[in-house]
């Protein structure tokens, strides 16, 4: 259940495919918002191409309601695992593959001229949660497509995920979202977020204070150049951060780890035999680390793909622990952003 949207998991009876019904009411607060529920739905059409935001199928209208008929990503969001206990939660290199996959969806997003601001771990889903899958983005409902000639400013957004630039109502570019990566890599790899006061006011006073902490305490056993990378996204100046695609070619993202180097030298031998988990998949089965790196493997060969879904139950809903995420606060002021109809 999202603000003014309630999904629900549907079966197709002549498939028998699962899919995620969006409901999405059209009167909100008293405002007809059905052409904004249309930007949504142009975004999700102009995204089909890309394999890291989410497929639209169907879209129907009744009188009240707009239902948008999406790709079912059962392994839920990946919020779960970032406020999940230290042992359940992501490993370094997990983010890593993680992080490739959503880069590469912004980076698509930022080549059409859209900006998602609204990236944070609640809107970022998997397709399969034990083993991890692959990523899907989600909720287009504040994205807005950017233009070099026209300023869009906007008072939008998550409070803990927003950019400097937002608070101070400075034009929106596609670095606001690079902002939103920066935190989304914090808060994956130390489950805690790293700007999040007691209140909004101190959220945001932390935010234009970029007053962050990189010490010991967070990032033990975590690459040196993880932080490097989160440095060249939390920065006050948009014009500084890096781009998507930099960040693609950042030095964090191209490192291997030692075993999952040797774990895809061992896949690479058996690809001749077309079997997709041998002889690197018996290995996984003796041993809970093996498997971790057969599916990092799978991943960057793209032919040993182990699909395992995996339905969500209520109650997998985690409640986090460690820190509270808000409800996004409602736009307050806006000046019409460029919709796509
Ligand atoms: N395709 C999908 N597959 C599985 N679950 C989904 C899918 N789409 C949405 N969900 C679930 O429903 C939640 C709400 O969806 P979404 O974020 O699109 O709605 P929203 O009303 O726009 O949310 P918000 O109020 O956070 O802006 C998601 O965070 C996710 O948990």
């Amino acid at each position: 259940r999202g603000k003014f949207a309630v999904v629900k998991k549907y079966m197709k009876r002549s498939t028998g495919k699962e899919y995620a019904a969006k409901f999405m009411r059209k009167r909100r607060k008293g405002q007809d918002c059905r052409m904004e529920i249309i930007h949504e739905i142009a975004v999700l059409e102009l995204a089909r191409f890309s394999p890291r935001v989410i497929d639209l199928h169907e879209v129907y209208e009744t009188a009240t309601e707009m239902i948008l008929v999406l790709e079912y990503a059962a392994g839920g969001e990946i919020f779960n695992q970032c406020v999940a206990d230290r042992d359940e939660a992501f490993k370094e290199e997990e983010v890593k593959r993680l992080m490739r996959q959503i880069l590469e969806g912004v980076a698509f997003l930022h080549k059409n001229n859209v900006v998602h601001l609204d990236l944070k771990p609640q809107n970022i889903l998997l397709t399969s949660a034990s083993p991890v899958g692959d990523i899907k983005i989600v909720d287009f409902g504040l994205s807005r497509i950017v233009s070099s000639n026209e300023e869009l400013r906007e008072i939008m957004g998550t409070p803990e995920y927003v950019a400097p630039e937002i608070l101070n109502y400075e034009p929106i570019s596609t670095a606001t979202d690079m902002w939103s990566i920066g935190v989304l890599a914090y808060v994956m790899l130390t489950g805690t977020s790293p700007f999040l006061g007691d209140d909004k006011q101190e959220t945001f006073l932390n935010i234009s204070q970029i007053n962050i902490s990189y010490t010991q305490e967070e990032f033990e056993g975590i690459d040196k150049s993880a932080i490097d990378f989160m440095k060249m996204l939390l920065i006050k100046e948009p014009e500084a951060r890096a781009t998507a695609e930099q960040c693609r070619q950042h030095l964090w993202l191209q490192q291997l780890h030692e075993d999952t180097a040797e774990a895809l030298s061992s896949c690479e031998g058996s690809s001749e035999e077309g079997s997709p988990l041998s002889p690197a998949g018996e290995a996984a089965a003796q041993s809970q680390v093996a498997e971790e790196l057969i599916v990092m493997a799978a991943y960057t060969l793209g032919q040993c793909r182990q699909s395992e879904k995996e339905s969500m139950t209520p109650d997998q809903k985690a409640i986090s622990k460690r820190f509270k995420f808000e409800e996004p606060f409602s736009t307050l002021q806006e000046i019409p952003g460029d919709f796509i109809y």
